[in-house]
């Protein structure tokens, strides 16, 4: 099991967060699309972002994996800001769109990362572990040698997570990773994304619009309308909401934030 950092011998101190935001704001084209977020993401666990299609989840991904513009307030990343070069190969980012060569097997797709992640022959046995490695954790061993042209478009977004995990990365910003795969393969899926978190002590943030997924995390960040709802546990939010699941104390929390506007806004509109 991976250590947490930042222990003393007086009593473990909380290892300081992967991920911290306070007043994020991202502008798309016209549109505000985050407002003012304020979270934060644990190391060594797995945290769930839902909420509804167009909330802002692919967005505030692509600030932490720092590929987004017109980024303000303050986004800290494994201790430095979103985007900053010592970042690159510390964080693994996979998208909604697969980024892999059609035209390569699986894996002469994850031998050309990884010759780019560890490039020279010292290295060669290394890469041929790490590949052989990575394809395993996806489930992908039986496909080794077919064109990733070939393959379902869950099988390439697999080929996209194994380019992801080659460098053994601390932080995994995963875009919506079970999107289309059957109901074996996401739960095998959760089981890696568990396992890496136990084991290897990776930070994972996942994206999800479902909300039965919500409780296979750690923890969650709920978002709704470019801003968080909530961020606790499932159950504390079960708790918090007299839900019996997430997905009903989402709709609570929803309902909350509605009937609060109401109260507010005559305030507003009286001045
Ligand atoms: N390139 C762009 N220019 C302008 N607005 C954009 C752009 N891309 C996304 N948006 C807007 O930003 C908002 C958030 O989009 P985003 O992709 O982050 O949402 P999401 O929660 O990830 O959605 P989904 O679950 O459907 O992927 C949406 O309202 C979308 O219309």
């Amino acid at each position: 099991m991976a250590a947490e950092r930042g222990g003393t011998p007086a009593g473990p101190a909380p290892a300081p967060p992967a991920v911290r935001a306070e007043g994020l704001t991202v502008v798309r084209g016209p549109r505000t699309v985050l407002r003012g977020l304020d979270f934060t993401v644990p190391r060594g666990r797995i945290t769930g972002l839902l909420g509804p299609s167009g909330c802002g989840k692919s967005t505030l991904m692509r600030a932490v994996a720092g590929t987004q513009a017109k980024v303000t307030g303050t986004l800290q990343v494994l201790g430095h800001p979103a985007g900053h070069p010592a970042l690159r190969t510390r964080i693994g980012y996979v998208t909604q769109a697969p980024s892999v060569f059609d035209d390569l097997t699986v894996r002469q797709n994850l031998d050309y990362f990884a010759a780019i992640l560890a490039p020279g022959r010292a290295a060669s046995d290394r890469r041929r572990e790490d590949v052989t490695r990575a394809i395993a954790d996806v489930d992908l061993t039986a496909h080794t040698d077919a064109l990733a042209g070939h393959l379902s478009g869950g099988q390439r977004s697999r080929v996209s997570l194994a380019v992801a995990l080659l460098g053994d990365p601390e932080l995994l910003v995963l875009d919506e990773p079970t999107v289309g795969l059957d109901p074996v393969l996401r739960r095998d899926l959760w089981t890696l994304f568990h396992s890496l978190a136990a084991d290897r002590g990776t930070t994972l943030l996942v994206s999800s619009h479902v909300m039965d997924e919500a409780e296979r995390c750690h923890r969650l960040l709920l978002m709704r309308e470019g801003r968080i709802l909530a961020q606790d546990t499932p159950d504390a939010l079960r708790t918090r909401t007299g839900a019996e699941t997430v997905e009903e104390a989402f709709l609570r929390l929803v309902d909350e934030a509605a009937a609060a506007a109401r109260t507010t806004r005559p305030k507003e509109t009286a001045r």
